[in-house]
């Protein structure tokens, strides 16, 4: 079936060590490799894991360490250095702007988006008794928890999704609060004990999806990555991730995304997004929210921004920056 007459080569995949990072680029490797055969593409891929300053530095928020792309620094690298030829990344980490020579290359279908909370005793959300102690570093989650519940008592917890599941029992919290895709992801679900509806706590930008980064210079690899973009779920995290470009964000400052795509036209070319966004202070005592629907994803995104600024976002954000 091939169309082009592309030689033999070996695709080297970077990925973090951590479980999920390791599962989740496992899964893409297969996606790639079924897509290849299916194209007469002649690629074998082979796996390198690289050690991100994320990944070393557990002990500290997140926030208190800054600047952006903590988790992909190293892996940019990697690819500059053409150790590695392309990288799975979760969307939220990835930050807003890639370096000149990179790019992201595919945007896969989006799994569910939704914050998910696990409980020692099974509880949902609602049922956690007065004062409990919920585990989770996200200012986004702890404005938006502490907003609906100021009795709730949020302490931060670090550390790769597994280890956060162990220190459930051996810190005793209460719930701690985690991205349901990661769960999905890992087979995991049956850990869940509730979901958190959107209008309680509105998911990280691009929570749920993935990004391959690349070369640009790659053409070989962008064809292949191209046959694994998913246009729709492209169209609602670019929505997002300009919401979050325009308030000049990272992963680790109080704001949340979620766009979902309300009306595709018949010839599937325009559709209508419906955006929402917020900003909040980290103790929930301010937590600003607002939903726009338009067809142009980065107009959205920016005029969303523009909403909350003029309700007094920068200020909020100026004050956990410092
Ligand atoms: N910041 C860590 C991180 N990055 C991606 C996920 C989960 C998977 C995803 O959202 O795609 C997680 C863990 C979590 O927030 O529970």
């Amino acid at each position: 079936m091939s169309h082009r007459n592309e030689q033999p080569r070996v695709i080297v995949v970077g990925t973090r060590q951590s479980a999920l990072a390791l599962t989740q680029t496992g899964q893409v490797i297969d996606q790639l490799k079924a897509l290849s055969e299916q194209h007469g593409l002649p690629y074998t891929f082979e796996i390198r894991k690289i050690v991100t300053k994320g990944d070393r530095i557990l002990d500290v928020t997140l926030s208190k360490v800054g600047g952006k792309g903590l988790f992909v620094k190293e892996i940019e690298q990697a690819l500059f250095d053409k150790e590695i030829d392309l990288a799975v990344h979760s969307m939220k980490d990835m930050p807003y702007e890639l370096p000149d020579g990179l790019m992201n290359g595919a945007t896969p279908k989006r799994v569910d988006p939704r914050d998910c909370i696990i409980t020692a005793n099974g509880f949902t959300f609602s049922d956690l008794p007065e004062g409990a102690k919920v585990g989770t570093s996200s200012l986004r989650r702890s404005s938006q928890l502490k907003n609906a519940r100021p009795d709730l008592q949020i302490e931060s917890i670090r550390g790769n999704i597994d280890s956060r599941i162990k220190k459930l029992e051996s810190e005793g919290f209460d719930a701690i609060v985690l991205a349901a895709a990661g769960l999905h992801r890992m087979s995991w679900e049956s850990k869940i004990s509730s979901y958190l509806p959107e209008d309680l706590c509105v998911p990280a930008v691009g929570q749920g999806a993935l990004g391959i980064e690349c070369r640009t210079e790659d053409a070989q690899v962008r064809h292949l990555l191209s046959l694994l973009n998913d246009p729709l779920t492209a169209l609602t995290v670019s929505a997002e991730r300009s919401f979050l470009g325009a308030l000049n964000g990272g992963c680790q400052i109080p704001i949340g995304a979620h766009a979902t795509i309300v009306e595709t036209a018949e010839n599937g070319e325009t559709c209508l997004l419906e955006l929402t966004g917020i900003v909040g202070s980290p103790d929930g005592g301010i937590l600003l929210k607002e939903t726009l629907r338009g067809q142009d994803p980065i107009a959205l995104g920016l005029q969303t921004a523009e909403a909350l600024k003029a309700r007094g976002a920068d200020r909020i954000l100026a004050e956990v920056r410092g």
